[in-house]
């Protein structure tokens, strides 16, 4: 997942996203955080773990909605509480479990129709079985699947309803995307990293709302007493740092609560560098491994949202809500967007 092979997911992800935006019909109103869900959901755990893993039976999806959104929203307290307090997380994250536990032996044998490559899932496979830890591979399964779908889906809503309550903002992405792709049609299209070089303005969108949307805390635990500035933690106890008000700081984020794409020209993006003091994906040796793939996908995804549909918000841009501390920040209430296919 790092900057080298990045560019191998990109037809694949323009693909799957494509075949899930032909489910979505030619016009109509919906929620926007269902609609991600509903485009997201299947095109990452295709890509992550095997083309075909996302079930494709109406009852089948539902039930892996409601299974990832429970295990999900409980994350925080689940992961921290013993799970007899917790019945209905613990439910959910047995019934995820299940599905890794049967799906592991065809992940380990799948074969790429187009090439030999592996696919996330199989390499961690790989090394699991290095380590001789296979018995732990559904909880990796499942860990790699929270980690890709947790801050993914919502920073895709936010970026979305973002840029469409910046009507200028809106207006250039969408000639962007013209000047790149002609004007929009039905026929499917290819994406290439040279295309995606010459709409800098969506990631720079994408980046701009994760800085705003950051998560609340990244903690570590201090293994050898750390001395900072006056003062020594001991050992044990918990070190957090917060991206969410580091980004607010107007010392390093000139008028930090706008949200200013712009600001972003000035980081050296072509180097994978982020703007100084840009923490939302964390630092050192656990830092995300999956930031540039998330970059990746939600740029496709809204190239071709943008590409096939005429969009508008009909509610205004949402609250965050304030109950997650752990991953990015969620929306409150409802944000519907209303679509129609462009001729
Ligand atoms: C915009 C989307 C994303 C955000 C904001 C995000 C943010 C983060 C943060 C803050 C951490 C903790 C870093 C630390 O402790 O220093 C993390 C860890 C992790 N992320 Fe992401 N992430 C995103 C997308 C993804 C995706 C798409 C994947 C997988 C393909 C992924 C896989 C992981 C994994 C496996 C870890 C655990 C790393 C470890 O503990 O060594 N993330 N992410």
């Amino acid at each position: 997942m790092g900057t080298l092979n990045l560019y191998k997911f990109t037809g694949q992800l323009t693909e799957e996203l494509q075949e899930q935006l032909q489910n979505l019909g030619t016009h109509g109103t919906t929620d926007l955080n269902k609609f991600m869900r509903h485009l997201l959901y299947p095109v990452t755990v295709n890509i992550l773990f095997k083309k075909g893993l996302f079930p494709s039976d109406e009852r089948k999806i539902r039930e892996f909605h409601q299974h990832f959104q429970a295990y999900d929203e409980g994350f925080e307290y689940g992961s921290q509480l013993p799970e007899c307090l917790l019945r209905n997380w613990s439910k959910s994250k047995k019934w995820l479990l299940e599905l890794f536990k049967k799906n592991i032996p065809d992940i380990k044998t799948y074969k790429s129709a187009k090439d030999n490559s592996l696919t996330v899932m199989q390499a961690v496979l790989d090394l699991l079985e290095m380590e001789a830890n296979e018995q732990k591979s559904p909880n990796y399964g499942l860990l790699l699947l929270w980690a890709s779908l947790s801050n993914t889906v919502p920073v895709a809503f936010w970026t979305f309803a973002f840029v469409l309550s910046h009507p200028n903002i809106h207006r250039t992405i969408m000639e962007g995307i013209s000047s790149v792709f002609g004007t929009a049609g039905k026929d499917k299209i290819k994406v290439s990293e040279d295309d995606l070089k010459k709409l800098p303005l969506i990631k720079w969108c994408i980046l701009e709302t994760i800085r705003l949307r950051a998560p609340g805390v990244i903690t570590r635990k201090v293994l050898k007493p750390v001395k900072i500035l006056n003062y020594t933690v001991p050992s044990g106890d918990l070190l957090m740092l917060s991206p969410f008000w580091l980004h607010r700081n107007p010392k390093y984020f000139p008028e930090p609560d706008l949200f200013k794409p712009e600001r972003w020209k000035k980081a050296n993006l072509e180097k994978h560098a982020f703007l100084d003091c840009f923490m939302a994906f964390g630092s050192g040796k656990y830092q995300c491994p999956g930031r540039w793939l998330a970059l990746l996908e939600i740029q496709i995804c809204i190239i071709l949202i943008f590409y096939y549909y005429d969009c508008s918000l009909l509610d205004p841009l949402p609250k965050q809500s304030s109950l997650h501390l752990v991953g990015v920040q969620q929306p409150e209430g409802r944000c519907r967007i209303q679509f129609k296919q462009r001729k």
